[in-house]
């Protein structure tokens, strides 16, 4: 089962391709085992130019590359997959468009029932947040470290938890058997990424 660091960008933290490829190397370098682009711009040229420079870079390091909400995008770039949230093209929708060996991944917010119909329809890993005060996502609803557990034990699938999760309090999340964690902002808005993602890797070694 795939575990470790998510890491996720956000396009107003790292607002240009410099620092955008340059955050992603050092996460990488740092041992982070996937990302997931995550642009909320309406600039498809620059969508499309970044997210294929994040394929080749993700690939050098053996690392994966999900795509956020945009289907057509992973499906240009070839990424490795694709995540989805709940009212984004659904798994079945995802999957004709990538083929068998594309990654789906769903968000569930805190529900085991939501997270259960994505893995019926065939979803790759579900992930679960928000655990923790996030300063990206600051609207986002609050779930219970107890579906973490629940969820290890009912799905065969990597349970992915994300929402607020910094160095100071990644191992309660481990601990509670999330397979990855999936960090933007205490990974992508440290002065040192590299050290970062090698201290959140850690707390799968
Ligand atoms: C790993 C991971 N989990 C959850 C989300 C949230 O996805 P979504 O519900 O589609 O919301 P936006 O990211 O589009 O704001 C995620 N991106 N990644
Ligand atoms: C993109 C996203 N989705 C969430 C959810 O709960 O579904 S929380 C979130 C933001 C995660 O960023 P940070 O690590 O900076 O808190």
């Amino acid at each position: 089962m795939l575990k470790g660091l998510y890491g996720v960008t956000d396009s107003h933290l790292l607002p240009d391709d410099n620092s955008l490829l340059h955050a992603a190397g050092q996460a990488l370098h740092g041992g982070m085992k996937v990302l997931q682009y995550r642009d909320k711009s309406n600039d498809q040229q620059k969508r499309l130019r970044q997210a294929g420079a994040l394929k080749v870079l993700c690939h050098q390091h053996q690392a994966i590359l999900i795509i956020n909400d945009d289907v057509e995008l992973a499906a240009a770039v070839e990424a490795d997959g694709v995540h989805v949230g709940q009212s984004d093209a659904s798994v079945a929708e995802a999957r004709t468009r990538l083929g068998d060996y594309a990654i789906i991944g769903v968000s569930c917010g805190g529900s085991l029932e939501l997270a259960q119909q994505a893995v019926s329809a065939g979803a790759n890993y579900i992930a679960f947040g928000k655990f923790f005060e996030s300063k990206t996502k600051p609207d986002a609803k609050t779930a219970e470290l107890s579906v973490l557990s629940q969820a290890r034990q009912r799905f065969d699938v990597p349970v992915v938890a994300i929402g607020g999760i910094t160095i100071d309090n990644a191992f309660q999340i481990t601990e509670a058997g999330a397979d990855m964690i999936a960090v933007v902002n205490n990974l992508f808005a440290t002065p040192d990424i590299q050290l970062r993602a090698r201290e959140l890797s850690a707390l799968y070694q």
